[in-house]
């Protein structure tokens, strides 16, 4: 089958219609044209020599690992190559490949080397002394040596302080002596453990003369650099194929009597001296600083996942033709039966909504990291706050998002070779790694309830918190005038009344006789509510001040498409979330008539422009790698050209005919 050259005329139809300009768009949401610039370059050289993704999927579970380890290490060549030019001693260039959506094209099933870039390496650097990232650091950085984060355990991920791998301090000779004493103490999960790295990181109980000093990070080399063989007293494979994500090589790890000298723990915050005095770091918090900047980046990671799969959603069906809406008219495209928008544009502009919140949260991750450098460490808790809340809801609407698209593409939506499994596979594991998101919420619902402390007893509120202070001084809702302004408030509104009401449910149960810990454990229903929803009022808000803010350096067109992507997204959440609205707020038929019309209304207004702002992600073929996806939009060619290089195609009758069936139709003769 030979794919056209020429664009689908639909597609071609759409983008004439567009009424802003795309590229001006395109740099609007990546933040600026170096990260774009960058973003391009790098897939020019790493995409020219891709194997085909079709070939990939059907390949053995070994044949993919090691074709995606090939794949791994031609692309950060490249990318290393490139960085020398663009800035050498830089990371932009990782950076960006690790952010974007651009590593899953490389890697379709995920990648054994992800854990390294994202935190063995920024935790060698930001939890290790300047010695240590020298020795350690530096090697791991120029990739000669590969590692992993190790903490998770087959009995425990979320609960940290019940870790149960020891590192005994050896006084004698200077070192650690580190076992995973049972079963369930084994290291389960690290990306890359399995059989591709040969050093890591484990997080481990530290204990002096038997007394337990918390949870440490500890320097291992876990196989030999010339052979990769699994050193003495350490047991390590890989966990077994998971519902996605085949090549991450996932693995598991046993310690027995392992030593390391003393000097192998990061020791940057908590150090233990070579007398066994034990130095505490001056927040305990800081050795959960390595996840709190990977919660930031999932957000990043997430909203592109879900902007992949709305681009492919939007163009196939700008090119899909189906049911006459008036019985004597052609088929039109079926993004013009009005529910089929209603599938597609809330999840366009979610993916929006959360690129711009994962933008703003990883410049607070940065100004964080730079004061915890300074020792000022009054920022961590609100940051950890808003990482916990936006990284559940972000994995969490993405994930079903990606699902809604799919179930918008109809039957081909189901065909692996249109790429909503891995998209939705990758998104869908983000709901867990990096903290469960419900446990996250709980994080975020115990921080809501002492914020709600400090605003009774008159303390200052964190800046992303303060309007609960604002919100609870009304005695009721200001007037509902339903503007912008109006929506957001009556989210953060809701989200304040939510937590009042979970404060209050926690008060009652103190009161009661419940200890603390049950009364925050019946609570946590509403906790998690409220928690839930301060993170979407943050999104709102960030929204809202992106588009109405800067307004003179765009251009009018692009203000005029923001302003309508962001009506839309502020209606649909609050009609969302309705049933927490009107709980506190009084709202008439007629208000509620007023959303559904401007809903349907900005939908109308948005039509003409849903293959441009699609166009405006700036997703490379490559990266979307999916038959019903693909720029041109020759959607029918490409599905068929797929399912020739179905292995079952490549001879006329399978072997299973001549060996099963034959036997088994004349038997049942
Ligand atoms: C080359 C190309 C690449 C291409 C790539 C393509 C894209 C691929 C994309 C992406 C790949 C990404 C791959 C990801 C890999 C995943 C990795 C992992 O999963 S690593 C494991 C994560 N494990 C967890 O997250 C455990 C979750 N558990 C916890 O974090 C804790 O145990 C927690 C928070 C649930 C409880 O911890 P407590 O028991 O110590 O804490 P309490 O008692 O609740 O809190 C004590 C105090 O500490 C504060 N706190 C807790 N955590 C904090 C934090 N992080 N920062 C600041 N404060 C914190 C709390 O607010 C509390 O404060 P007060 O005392 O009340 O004031
Ligand atoms: C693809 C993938 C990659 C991963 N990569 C790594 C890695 O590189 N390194 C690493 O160390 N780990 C890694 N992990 C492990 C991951 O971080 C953990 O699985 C995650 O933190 C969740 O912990 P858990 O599995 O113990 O879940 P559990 O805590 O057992 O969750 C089970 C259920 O219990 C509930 N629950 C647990 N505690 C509470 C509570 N306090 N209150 C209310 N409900 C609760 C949860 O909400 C959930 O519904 C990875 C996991 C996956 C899936």
């Amino acid at each position: 089958m030979t794919i056209p050259k020429t664009v689908n005329p639909d597609l071609a139809n759409e983008r004439k219609k567009a009424t802003f300009d795309v590229e001006e768009f395109t740099a609007f949401i990546h933040d600026g044209e170096s990260f774009l610039q960058l973003k391009r370059l790098a897939e020019e050289e790493l995409f020219s020599d891709l194997p085909d993704p079709v070939e990939l999927d059907y390949l053995s579970y070994e044949d993919y690992y090691n074709r995606t380890v090939e794949q791994c290490v031609n692309a950060i060549t490249k990318v290393r190559a490139m960085q020398e030019r663009v800035n050498p001693g830089g990371l932009e260039v990782y950076h960006t490949l690790m952010t974007g959506p651009m590593g899953t094209t490389l890697m379709p099933g995920g990648t054994p080397m992800g854990v390294h870039f994202l935190m063995f390496t920024r935790a060698l650097k930001n939890q290790g002394t300047p010695e240590q990232y020298e020795k350690f650091g530096r090697r791991a950085d120029n990739c000669e040596i590969l590692g992993t984060y190790v903490q998770t355990e087959l009995g425990h991920g979320t609960y940290l302080r019940g870790l149960e791998t020891r590192a005994d301090y050896d006084r004698q000779t200077d070192e650690f002596v580190l076992n995973t004493p049972k079963l369930t103490s084994y290291k389960w999960w690290p990306g890359g453990l399995g059989n591709t790295v040969n050093h890591c990181i484990v997080v481990a109980q530290l204990y002096i003369d038997d007394e337990p000093m918390g949870l440490q990070l500890f320097f291992l080399q876990v196989r030999d650099e010339q052979t990769h063989k699994a050193l003495p007293g350490i047991d390590i494979g890989d966990i077994g194929k998971k519902i996605g994500l085949q090549a991450v090589n996932n693995g598991y790890l046993g310690l027995t009597n392992v030593r390391i000298p003393r000097t192998n723990m990061l020791m940057k915050n908590a150090k233990v001296l070579p007398d066994g005095t034990f130095v505490k770091s001056p927040v305990s918090q800081l050795a959960y600083f390595p996840m709190v900047f990977v919660r930031c980046m999932i957000v990043l990671v997430n909203s592109g996942f879900h902007a992949m799969a709305a681009t492919i959603a939007t163009r196939y069906s700008a090119v899909r033709r189906q049911s006459p809406i008036k019985p004597d008219e052609p088929e039109p495209q079926v993004l013009d039966h009005v529910t089929q928008q209603m599938k597609i544009v809330p999840e366009i502009v979610t993916a929006i909504a959360y690129r711009l919140a994962g933008v703003k949260l990883n410049k607070m991750y940065e100004e964080t990291a730079s004061a915890v450098g300074l020792s000022d460490y009054s920022r961590l808790p609100e940051l950890h706050a808003l990482a916990c809340t936006l990284k559940a809801s972000c994995t969490y609407d993405s994930t079903f998002g990606i699902e809604r698209l799919r179930l918008a593409c109809g039957g081909h939506g189901y065909l692996a070779s249109a790429n909503f499994g891995n998209i939705f596979t990758w998104a869908t594991a983000a709901c867990t790694y990096e903290g469960e998101n419900s446990v996250l919420y709980l994080q975020v619902g115990k921080i809501l309830l002492k914020t709600w402390g400090d605003m009774l007893s008159g303390k200052p509120l964190m800046p992303t918190m303060a309007y609960l202070g604002v919100c609870a001084s009304w005695h009721e809702f200001p007037e509902w005038t339903g503007d912008w302004q109006c929506l957001v408030q009556a989210l953060q509104y809701a989200a304040t009344n939510k937590t009042l009401i979970a404060s209050k449910s926690y008060t009652r149960r103190l009161e009661s006789g419940l200890s603390p810990p049950d009364a925050f454990n019946v609570t946590g229903i509403e906790l998690t509510q409220a928690a839930e929803l301060h993170g979407r009022a943050f999104v709102a808000n960030n929204f809202f001040e992106e588009v109405t803010q800067n307004r003179e350096n765009r251009s009018a067109s692009l203000n005029n498409l923001l302003e309508q992507l962001l009506e839309l997204y502020l209606v649909h959440t609050v009609q969302r979330h309705m049933a927490d609205i009107l709980r506190f707020i009084h709202l008439t038929d007629e208000h509620l008539t007023s959303l559904q019309d401007r809903l349907e209304t900005v939908l109308a207004e948005l039509r003409p422009n849903l293959v441009a702002i699609c166009d405006g992600f700036d997703f490379h073929d490559k990266v979307l790698s999916s038959v019903l996806g693909c720029y041109d939009g020759n959607v029918y060619e490409r599905i068929f050209e797929a399912a020739k290089k179905s292995p079952l195609n490549q001879r006329d009758v399978p072997a299973s005919f001549a060996q099963h069936l034959k036997p088994f139709m004349r038997s049942s003769l």
